[in-house]
This record gives C-alpha cells, structure tokens and sequence, in this order.
C-alpha cells in the first residue's frame, strides 16, 4: 500500500473551483425555484389543509436548501475506471437546470463507494478525491484550497493516513460537536448504512464515533425512508439537556431537521417527579422484577362479577345473569388486551348481550343512542367498577406504596420483605398531586400506561449511552419502538448508574430486541495515545469485558502532577487554541468557579458557549474538549459507588491535554 498524496495541480484546483462556483449557482437556483413555488402554491393546491400542508413541506424544502458558506457544498469526488464518470460527494443533491446532478448527496447509493472503495475492491473507482478547505472564520466563507488523491485503481490508498482526515481529527473543538460526513470512516460506514429494520448495538470505546454514527445512521434513514420515517418520526435519546445542546448542531447541518432529540426523563411524564428516592428504593424499582410486581398489581384487580346486573331502560327490564357475565369477564381476560381497552371491551360485550335481549323483544336493533345509554346505566358502570375497575398509574402506584398487603400479594416470590419495605411511603400523601413521585416513579408509571393501552411509538431511536439505561428505562424505549428498529450506542466501561448494563446482550433484551447485532468500534478518533494508556489502566478494575481502546492519535500530552493550582493549569490551557474543560467532582465545582473567577478568568458553567468551562464530573458524559483538566481523581471516584467508571470518563473527554492535578493520593489503578 503506497501512503503519499499527491500533489494539487493549480489548473485541477482552479476547475475545481469553478465547479464550486457552478454548483453554488445551481443551489441558489433550486433555492430560487422552491420559493416561488412556495408563494405560488396556495393558488394550486385544492383547499386549504392541502395548501398547509405543502406550505410546510415547501418551507422546510426551502430550508434544506439554504446555502451555509461556511461549510463546504462537497467535500469528496469519484472518478470512475469509465473516465467519463465523475461524481462530486456533499452534504445533499444539487442539480442544474436540466436535473443533470452537480453534487450527490453523501447518502445515495453510489456514495457510498467514497466511503466503501479499497485498492482491493476499488468498486469501478478509480481515483478517490478528498478537499480541504480553509477554516471559515464566524460569518465568513470557506475556501477550497486543496485535494488529495487515491489512485485506487493503481493499487494507492491512503486509509487513516489520509492528511485530509488527520488535519478534521486534530481540528480545534470550539463550538458544538459537528458531522463527519467528509471522513466516515468503513467500518463506522458499515453502521450508518445498516437497513432500517435491523437494530445495532454498538460497542465502543470513549471517542470511537458512537454518537456520530448514531446521528448520521438517522440522517441516513431519514433519507432513505422519508415519507414513512416522517410519519413514523426519528427519535434521538441524550443522556442529559447539555449533550443534547452539544449535538444539536449535527443532523441540521445535513439538512435534517425534523429529527426529535430527548432524554428518557422527559420521555417519561406520567407524573411531576418532586422527590428522590434512596438508593435500596431506587434499586428496587429498576428492576425488571418490577414489570411483574405491576403486571400482577393491575391485573389482579379484576374480579368475580358478584352477581346478576338488572337494567331498565325506561320501557322494559333487562337482566343478565351471574354466570353470563362471569364468561365475558374471563373470555376478555383472556384475550389480554392492554388493561384499558379490556374494560371497554367488557363494557361493550355486556351492551350486547342487552342489545340482543331487546331485539328479541322489539323485534328490530335499537338506536346507537340506546347502545351508549345502556353503556353508562349506573347497573352496568358498577359491575365494571367491580369486576374490571378503571385506575390511573398513579392511583396504582400509590396503593402499592401505602397498602402493604396489596404489594405483598402482588411482589409475591419476586421482592423480599427489605425490597417491599424500602417502596413504602413512610408518610401517605395528603393528594396524589402532591405524592412524593420520583424518576424512577415516572418509569413505573410508564410501564403500567404501556400495560393499560398502547403507546404511540417511533419509526427509529437512537440511544446514545444505553449502558447507564435501566432495565425498567428500557422497557419504556422498548414499548415505543414496538414497530421500529434502535440504534443502541454505549461503552460498558463508561457506565455510572447503579443499574449500568454488564452485558449488551441483557441489554438487548429489556429493549425487546433480543437478537440485536452487536458490533464494536475501537479506533478512537478524540483521544491522544498517551491519555489512552492512562485510562486504560483503569479498565480492569472496572469488572467489564471490553476491548482497550486504540488511538489513531500520536499526538497530544498528559501530564500529571502533584497540585492542587487549578488556575495555573487553566491559564496554560487557554494559551493554546481551542476549547479548555475543568472537570471535578461535582461538589467542588462551586470553589473551582470562585477561584477562576478571583483570578480573573471567565469561565462558564455548563452550556455556556466561552471557552473555558468548569463541568461538574457527572455531567461530562459524551462531551468533549480540546484541552482537560481533571481535578482531584480520588475525590471523582469516591463521590459514588461507581467513581471509577466516572473517572475513565473525565480522563477521555481531552482531545489533545489532559492535565491531571491532585494532592490526594491518585487511585490505585493510576499509581505508577
Ligand atoms: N470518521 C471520523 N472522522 C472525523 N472525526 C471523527 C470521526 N469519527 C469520530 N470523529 C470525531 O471523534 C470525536 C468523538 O466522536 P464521538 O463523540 O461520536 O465518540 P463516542 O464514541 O460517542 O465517544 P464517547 O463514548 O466518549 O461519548 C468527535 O469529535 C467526532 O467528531
């Protein structure tokens, strides 16, 4: 494999250029085209929903077109071995005037040969052309200033040695996190493309490329399935509202943006959390065996019809008799339908029942109006009231944390008398309004309205660190994904939560996906060597099976040392460019704002857009900084029961410093 690049001659850069200028023209052509149909179209469509919705459509169509000077309009092209052929790769499609493509859109299928083609597999290719481009400075334009080429079909590639790939790699990280569609890596390729019923689970270690994948495989799909993934609707699930903020900019700038990002609490909202749970309660209720303790809870209020229903409709006397009614509860029960629907059904049935009784005596049907009076006749009402009673999730709840014989019945043979005990509410709220509920309650709460009727679900979800999921928090994606596939992006050995997954497999399961294919990704693209080998000296304490990361980059430093002068290491760090992260435990950062402040530096809190940020240690999960200052590593580990996951993420956040300062003893695993 040769590994050098060639040359830029200046004529190709110029007619390079040109086809810039070109397609550019063409874009705002398209652009130009879709805004007059946009003020002409309510004069074409039929009436007025029609004409809403194709304004919508239009507008984000105009959107999709806008024309962002600061990002490059392609950034790769393919010669065919027929020389003829020759296809610019970007951001979306642009064409001219005749349709004749200018640009292709980097997810059409002959794209995929920019990402995909080998000297051993050139796929027709014959050279693969990669461009640079000048950073733009904020508001500016970028400029194409140079290309490198691969003659796959003289046996030339570059693969990571690639200067286009290595210069976005060690690029300043200021800003939001941005797309990678120019250096998609193949193996990273092989994800993002995966057909839209198969589910992934990815494997990956810190910086691998999980969550861009993650956001370029729904940019992918949505492209590839738009009118179902519309209907259907792409949900990506965040850890926390700053990665969220962190990530917003990607799938807009490749021109998605209907793309819903959320994290599972806000997913969950059957009921206002107002209070924290203990740790043994918390356990406890994110158990799987919870499913079961509900399940039965709810089922377990039908009952025996207690006897014969007379009902009376202001001309005649119906009756039904005990037995009767006995065979349509159990017939309905089981049918296992979602508790609520099963109500109605036996609401339904025993009008029926009526219905047939008075057409035997009238001798024609009775009047839909007759069939919803007979549904709500207080005879009628009651008997579901007994047999099939209505509730709500936190009526449910609430009984099963004040009445400790209902829970003991329905926890029977799965939580042991200490389990039961740490659900009880020591003091019964006044209202359910106003009932202690926790998170972990709004995940119950959850899953007994997924048992009570179906739940509307998505197309697709991607799940960016699954691994701190819990089985119950699983269950919740798993219910609305009942008709769609997942992305599950994660790294056990980055999972904090008490209930963090040991196996993907397990994992899988709570996500009704059993079968998933679980794939790993280890070549990291963030962290610097050196900073690898530090953490990855954490990873056998960290009781997961997974493969050490390996970085593509040789770059970078680590230095760690015995201080505790957080300002000193700050002040260094914001003399070199790009984005600067203070991480530590989250109980100091107070004192750490107050010291850089004093000292005259302005550092932000989290989701502040400066450029030195002080990041409480539990909330620096999938973010990332070009230079880190992890402080204090004893007291991150010993702030909760899984420090030490916590701390191999703060040591893999720095894309090109890691500074660790401490004055305690370091943890065991990083003492030299
Ligand atoms: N193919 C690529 N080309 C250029 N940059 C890449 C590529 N893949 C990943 N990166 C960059 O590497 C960094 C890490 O990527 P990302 O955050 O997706 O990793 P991750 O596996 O989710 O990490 P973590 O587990 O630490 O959250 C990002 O800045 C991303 O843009």
């Amino acid at each position: 494999m040769t590994t050098h690049a060639r040359v830029t001659p200046t004529d190709d850069i110029s007619a390079e250029r040109d086809h810039l200028t070109t397609s550019r023209a063409a874009l705002k052509a398209m652009r130009e085209r879709a805004e007059h149909l946009f003020t002409t179209g309510d004069q074409v469509a039929g009436d007025a929903y029609t004409a809403e919705q194709l304004g919508r459509q239009m507008a984000q169509r105009i959107k999709e077109l806008s024309d962002d000077p600061a990002v490059p309009l392609f950034f790769g092209k393919l010669t065919m071995s027929d020389l003829d052929e020759r296809w610019h790769i970007g951001r979306r499609h642009v064409t001219d005037a005749v349709g004749e493509p200018l640009v292709l859109d980097w997810r059409a299928p002959m794209s995929r040969r920019f990402y995909q083609a080998s000297a051993r597999d050139p796929q027709d290719v014959a050279v693969r052309r990669r461009f640079g481009w000048s950073p733009a400075a904020p508001g500016g334009t970028t400029v194409l200033t140079s290309f490198e080429d691969e003659r796959l079909d003289a046996g030339e590639e570059l693969g990571t040695g690639s200067a286009i790939l290595t210069a976005e790699i060690e690029r300043p990280r200021v800003g939001p996190m941005r797309d990678i569609v120019a250096t998609i890596q193949p193996e990273q390729d092989e994800l993002v493309r995966a057909e839209l019923e198969d589910t992934i689970c990815v494997q990956g270690a810190p910086g691998t490329g999980k969550t861009a994948v993650g956001l370029h495989r729904a940019a992918y799909l949505v492209y590839l399935h738009r009118e179902r993934l519309r209907r259907a609707g792409v949900m990506i699930i965040g850890p926390n509202r700053s990665f969220l903020h962190y990530i917003s900019a990607v799938l807009p700038a490749l021109g998605e943006l209907e793309v819903e990002q959320t994290t599972v609490a806000e997913l969950l909202d059957q009921l206002p959390v107002r209070a924290e749970d203990g740790a043994a309660a918390a356990a406890v209720k994110h158990d799987p065996r919870m499913a079961q303790v509900l399940h039965r809870a709810l089922w377990s209020r039908i009952a025996r019809p207690a006897g014969p229903i007379t009902v009376s409709d202001g001309s005649y006397r119906w009756r039904v008799d005990e037995g009767v009614l006995r065979r349509v509860v159990d017939e309905v029960r089981r049918e296992q339908p979602p508790y609520a629907l099963g109500r109605e059904r036996v609401r339904a049935r025993v009008v029926g029942l009526l219905q047939r009784q008075s057409e035997a005596r009238r001798g024609d049907s009775p009047p839909d109006s007759w069939l919803r009076k007979m549904g709500k006749v207080k005879a009628v009402v009651e008997l579901l009231d007994h047999c099939w009673p209505a509730v709500t999730p936190q009526q449910l709840l609430a009984d099963l944390y004040t009445d400790a014989e209902r829970l003991r019945e329905a926890a029977d043979g799965l939580l042991d008398e200490a389990e039961r005990e740490s659900l009880r509410w020591v003091k019964p709220p006044r209202s359910l309004r106003t009932a202690p509920w926790t998170a972990a309650d709004a995940v119950l709460a959850d899953e007994i309205a997924g048992l009570l009727d179906r739940q509307p679900g998505f197309g697709h979800i991607v799940i960016d660190e699954a691994q701190d999921l819990s089985p119950m928090q699983a269950r919740a994606l798993a219910r609305r994904s009942a008709h769609g596939s997942l992305t599950v992006l994660g790294d056990l050995a980055q999972g904090t939560t008490p209930w963090a997954a040991r196996d993907w497999r397990d994992m899988l399961g709570h996500l009704g996906r059993p079968d998933g294919r679980i794939v790993p990704l280890s070549t990291g693209f963030r962290v610097p060597e050196a900073v690898v080998a530090l953490a990855n000296r954490l990873l056998p304490a960290l009781d997961v099976a997974v493969p050490p990361a390996r970085s593509l980059r040789r770059d970078g430093s680590l230095e760690v040392t015995e201080s505790a002068d957080v300002v000193t290491a700050a002040r260094a760090a914001l003399e070199r460019e790009g984005s600067v992260g203070v991480i530590a435990a989250d109980a100091a950062v107070p004192a750490v704002l107050a010291a850089l402040r004093e000292a005259g530096l302005d550092p932000s809190e989290l989701d502040g857009d400066g450029r030195l940020t002080v990041v409480p240690a539990t909330m620096v999960k999938g973010l990332e900084y070009d230079h880190v200052v992890v402080l204090e590593p004893a007291a991150i580990v010993a702030a909760e029961p899984r420090g030490l996951h916590r701390l191999y993420v703060a040591l893999t956040r720095a894309v090109t410093s890691l500074i660790v300062l401490h004055t305690d003893p370091l943890p065991e695993p990083l003492r030299s």
